[in-house]
């Protein structure tokens, strides 16, 4: 048995067999063949079983994620029966006397090159295609197998560098129990997408592909961020029990589902949950959800070759608001960037994404695309109870800028015919210390707050919230930060304004009495976070806790917060 340490991304335990996610290197020699007829018949099979797996793989896509997200292997099939790109190999072959593996990739780098140097958007998707495919011809002749996550059988865990949010988004939760990466913090979005999904997974764990073999038993512990590779016998029942107690534990919170998010003292809060698509809200009513305290749109975006149409737009936020059934529904617009890309829109790599031409800033230089975004909330407001939120606020001129837009599209929607709520809240996400410092000054003229701790502390601590490296000074309880938040509340409702946080730090236990203290309203999360919260909630007097918010802000350090929190405990707990 070994053990590895990590990041603890998302709470639960996965037993299964490693599975391991790695492109093996395909490498291609020259070779000269005496029998090139032999060889195009070679060529030949590894063309039919190419298109056989992508048939396999667009049939599993379809049934799980839906005739749209398939297309993309329809495309590859269609590539495969190209007759100039493969005639052109089959002439290489023949005419050279060549083996097939080096007549493809020759023939096939000369098309990506081609099509990725054009100045068009559908031809440098074509060279993708045709990389992406070649590379299944080449590990047909050279036999290796390309791992692929839509082909899984059996239950797994992933093992990985690291997932991107989408990899994460497409996992079929019958096979994929967990996951563990090298690379990646607590707030990196495949973290956030796998406590949505509720599925275990420790980041960050810096080696973990060279520590493990494929196929290699394992157990995840996604509560303490460690992994057990090769478990003994007596391991394997210790984690099968502690499975065991967390289900009924489950079961206790499930009786949670309707009742009201309220302390021990009767102060009331809401709870809602953080979504990425129209899906996720079945998992948020189930989980007790009150509303939607953050919708991230971005998601629409991926996984796609394009932008998404404004009926598109539309029948999305129509589904999340009538799905929701009249409870609040904060949808942010757009916040590409970082480490959310969007491969179509063709950016330019930047020194430091998370820095960049991003979110707000990117919607508001590219207007099509926001103009797009906010014409199909206004449409969809109809269907319930819409709040817009904008993500990467920096300054007052951005929020203006934006709110100047979202009433031009109104006025013109309205004048050509279409009903439009008249009771839209617009509200900012406070991600920037910028933001957070100037609440005086937003709060006169935004309906809302929602702090976005995940970003707020990497810009507040300036570390990187992808990289483990720097976790340590990427610190929840760290007095700037408490500071900070205070500040935001303090000055919205002087202002008679409510503040929400969807940072993951709103989910999160430990912080639960200290952001009561400090007075916060809504706490959006994973729906998973829900009813532990609710749980909680009911344990703690609200008034012991307010009057702590002097001592808590008058720390130092976060050992010291977190020590002042202990020590009350027992007279917080009501
Ligand atoms: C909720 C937030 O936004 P995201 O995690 O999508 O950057 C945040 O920054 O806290
Ligand atoms: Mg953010």
């Amino acid at each position: 048995m070994r053990t590895v340490a990590g990041i603890a991304a998302s709470p639960g335990i996965a037993i299964a067999k490693a599975y391991l996610l790695e492109m093996p290197e395909l490498q291609v020699e020259r070779q000269t063949v005496a029998d090139t007829k032999a060889e195009l018949q070679r060529l030949e099979r590894a063309l039919a079983a190419a298109k056989a797996e992508l048939e396999e793989i667009r049939l599993q896509t379809e049934a799980r994620l839906g005739a749209d997200k398939a297309a993309i292997f329809e495309a590859h099939v269609l590539v495969l029966s190209d007759p100039e790109l493969i005639g052109a190999v089959q002439a290489k072959v023949e005419s050279e006397g060549v083996n097939a593996e080096y007549a493809l990739a020759e023939t096939a780098d000369f098309y990506i090159s081609l099509f990725a140097q054009m100045d068009n958007d559908y031809m440098k998707e074509r060279a993708a295609d045709i990389e992406d495919v070649t590379q299944r011809v080449l590990a047909q002749l050279l036999q290796v197998k390309l791992p692929d996550l839509s082909l899984l059988q059996e239950e797994v865990v992933i093992v990985a560098e690291d997932l991107t949010p989408s990899e994460t988004a497409q996992m079929d939760r019958r096979y994929v129990k967990g996951f563990t990466t090298n690379i990646g913090g607590r707030t990196s979005h495949s973290a956030i997408m796998a406590r949505s999904l509720g599925i275990p997974a420790i980041v960050g764990t810096k080696d973990i592909t060279r520590q493990v073999q494929d196929g290699e038993m394992i157990i995840l512990d996604g509560n303490d961020g460690m992994v057990l590779v090769q478990p003994d016998e007596e391991q394997l029942v210790a984690y099968n029990d502690k499975q065991l107690m967390q289900q009924q534990q489950q079961e206790q919170w499930r009786k949670l589902v309707q009742e009201p998010s309220v302390t021990a003292d009767g102060h009331t809060v809401e709870l809602a949950a953080n979504i990425g698509t129209p899906d996720d809200v079945a998992g948020a009513l189930v989980n007790g959800a009150e509303g939607v305290g953050l919708f991230r749109t971005e998601f629409l975006y991926m996984g796609r070759n394009a932008l998404p149409t404004e009926e598109e737009q539309l029948q999305a936020y129509r589904a999340v608001l009538e799905g929701m059934g009249g409870k609040p529904v904060v949808v942010r617009t757009l916040d590409i960037g970082g480490d959310k890309e969007l491969p179509y829109l063709q950016l330019p790599k930047e020194l430091n994404p998370f820095l960049g031409f991003r979110a707000i800033r990117l919607c508001l230089a590219e207007t099509d695309i926001f103009r797009t975004q906010i014409r199909a909330l206004l449409r969809a407001s109809v269907s319930g109870n819409l709040k817009i939120m904008f993500p990467m606020i920096a300054t007052l001129q951005e929020f203006r800028a934006a709110k100047e837009i979202v009433a031009e599209e109104k006025a013109k929607l309205q004048a050509s015919g279409h009903a439009v709520s008249e009771a839209i809240e617009l509200g900012i996400m406070i991600e920037i210390p910028a933001a957070a410092l100037l609440a005086d000054q937003f709060a006169k003229e935004v309906d809302f707050f929602s702090i976005g701790t995940n970003d707020l502390i990497q810009y507040t601590m300036a570390a990187d919230r992808m990289n483990e490296q720097v976790a340590h000074l990427y610190q929840p309880f760290n007095p700037a930060l408490l500071r900070l938040i205070d500040g935001v509340i303090q000055a919205a409702h002087a202002q008679g304004k409510w503040v929400g946080m969807c940072g993951e730090m709103a989910g999160d236990l430990q912080a639960l009495p200290i952001l009561l203290a400090l007075g916060l309203d809504e706490f959006s999360m994973s729906a998973a976070s829900i009813l532990p919260t609710r749980s909680a909630l009911r344990g703690l007097s609200q008034l012991q806790l307010q009057q702590l918010r002097e001592e808590i802000l008058a720390k130092a350090t976060p050992e010291e917060v977190l020590a002042l929190l202990d020590e009350q405990l027992e007279e917080v707990y009501a």
